[in-house]
């Protein structure tokens, strides 16, 4: 069985891919699911685990097959890991789908990740890594992106609204 999602979310950490997702989902009438969940339960360890006792290379290969896993058994909304993008392949992959960028600026998005442990890229000095992240990885954002919906001053409930109105898509 093939599906692919209606939507997929990229973007930084903390800017809300997953709290909307969920509300999207709700507001299509689809299915929502997020890569970083298929992974903590495949691995039956936290996404911070796998950072620790593995490293980041196990991580992102293990991510690298649960977003390939995604885009072809999932047929809602995709929420994929902030670094998802950075692997070339499944860049490719995200070629053929309706991709949305959720974008903030950096004292956004220290407000809302702070210092969370679950984060672990984030962990020490969460300004500096921010910058120094999306320096990297804005323009992988940007090139998968199909529309990039700015998540600044606006509730969940907003960017929803404001994702579903840039791909001209109608709620159930
Ligand atoms: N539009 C928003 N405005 C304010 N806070 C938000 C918004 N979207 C998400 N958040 C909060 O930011 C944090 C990170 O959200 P999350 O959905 O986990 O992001 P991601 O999956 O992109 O890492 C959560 O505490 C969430 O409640
Ligand atoms: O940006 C990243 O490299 C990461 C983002 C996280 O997901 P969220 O973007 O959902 O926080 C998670 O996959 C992991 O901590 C690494
Ligand atoms: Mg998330």
């Amino acid at each position: 069985m093939s599906a692919a999602p209606v939507v997929v979310l990229v973007g930084p950490m903390g800017v809300g891919k997953s709290t909307v997702g969920q509300l999207l989902a709700e507001r299509l009438g689809v299915g929502y699911r997020d890569t970083d969940d298929d992974i903590v339960v495949a691995e039956d360890r936290s996404i911070a685990e796998i950072f620790v006792d593995a490293g980041e290379p196990v991580f992102r290969a293990i991510e690298k097959r649960a977003v390939r896993r995604a885009l072809v058994g999932h047929d809602g909304v995709l929420a994929l890991g902030g670094g998802a993008v950075l692997d070339a392949d499944t860049r490719a992959l995200l070629a053929g789908q309706r991709v949305v960028y959720l974008s903030m600026d950096v004292e956004e998005a220290v407000r809302r990740t702070g210092l969370n442990a679950a984060r672990p890229l984030l962990a020490v000095n969460p300004r500096k890594q921010w910058r120094e992240l999306m320096e990297a990885r804005r323009h992988l954002y940007e090139e998968v992106a199909t529309v990039v919906v700015a998540t600044d001053g606006r509730t969940p409930e907003e960017v929803v609204q404001a994702a579903l109105d840039a791909l001209e898509l109608k709620d159930a």
